[in-house]
């Protein structure tokens, strides 16, 4: 990893959109949309959409005041809600100048209850509005990344009562990040380091200043523009342990906003608990010989934090810990 363009160009390249607006299932529209989404899942591990869960006024809502609110509370505040996160914490591994990226996670936001608690303590006095945009956004999202779920899981061939199962088996979490403005612009051009997420699915909404980048064909960097509208959809570890690698965790990162702040605010999936994860029965046959062998989420979330598994970060970190081919001949 080197400086100044951190090794690869971004190309400017139009990301390909999937209009999933009104959409009925068991119609033509749908068929086709799903085998648009799943091509694209099961070639890159993202895919992005126009959908509306995002309309103009919640954009508004969460990017024009929930977020400045929520960042603008003194620092004590933030730092004894015990809320708060700056730097390296669970979930990263990727490079991450510590003054410059802040991140707050809810767990479960679609329960009000849930998104009230954290409020009540940051704002004793309750922040109602806070509240409604964060469970508007989660509950619009949430239906979005099961529908992406439900496509890709089809497009594959995957039955529905396994379909089912695996989208009732998962919880999800918000998280909502803040990336300042780095301290070194020569040095340090990317806020967040490439890596896949660990989790099944991650939906991503840019605030204006945008920076994501994913990952195509093993090295080209595509920057995903923040176009009010669409919202990308990102498969991490789990969705290619359980689709028996058909869907590739998809890499990406984050350039650094051009001296200005960025907000983003994530939607992760992931499975309840820490049961075994394996992959779907449908999905290992004679030509599709198993590729990674059962394990532990938690498990593998520790070797991810760990030294070889940052350093992995990039490389195939799923193949390390539980491939039944491991690394050693080639890449
Ligand atoms: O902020 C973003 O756009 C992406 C953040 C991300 O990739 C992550 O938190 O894992
Ligand atoms: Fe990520």
């Amino acid at each position: 990893m080197g400086s100044g363009d951190d090794g690869a160009t971004t190309q400017l390249m139009k990301i390909a959109k999937v209009d999933l607006r009104g959409l009925q299932s068991n119609t033509m529209a749908w068929a086709e949309a799903r085998a648009a989404v799943t091509a694209s899942m099961a070639a890159h591990g993202y895919v992005v959409v126009v959908h509306d869960a995002l309309d103009a006024e919640l954009r508004r809502a969460l990017f024009g005041r929930a977020l400045p609110e929520l960042y603008a509370l003194p620092f004590d505040t933030k730092k004894s809600s015990g809320a708060f996160s700056n730097g390296p914490h669970r979930g990263y591994d990727g490079q991450v100048p510590s003054e410059v990226l802040e991140s707050v996670a809810i767990l479960n936001p679609v329960e009000p209850g849930n998104v009230r608690d954290f409020t009540g303590r940051l704002w004793p006095q309750g922040n109602p509005g806070f509240c409604d945009t964060i469970v508007s956004f989660a509950k619009n999202v949430l239906e979005l990344a099961q529908t992406v779920e439900r496509m890709t899981l089809e497009g594959l061939g995957v039955h529905e009562e396994s379909i089912a199962w695996q989208l009732f088996s998962q919880s999800h979490t918000a998280r909502m990040m803040l990336y300042g403005t780095p301290p070194d612009k020569e040095t340090s051009n990317i806020s967040l380091g490439a890596h896949p997420d660990d989790q099944m699915t991650t939906v991503i909404a840019q605030h204006e200043v945008g920076g994501l980048e994913v990952q195509v064909d093993g090295g080209r960097w595509l920057a995903v523009p923040p176009e009010p509208g669409t919202l990308i959809v990102i498969g991490g570890d789990q969705l290619t342990l359980v689709t028996n690698g058909r869907v590739p965790a998809c890499i990406h990162r984050v350039r650094a906003p051009s001296g200005r702040e960025r907000f983003s605010v994530l939607l992760s999936r992931r499975r309840k608990g820490d049961p075994i994860m394996r992959a779907m029965d449908e999905l290992v046959d004679e030509d599709h010989p198993l590729m990674y062998n059962p394990c532990s989420h938690e498990e593998y979330r520790a070797f991810r934090l760990s030294e070889e598994g940052r350093k992995l970060r990039e490389h195939n970190p799923l193949k390390a810990f539980c491939g039944v081919e491991k690394d050693g001949s080639k890449e």
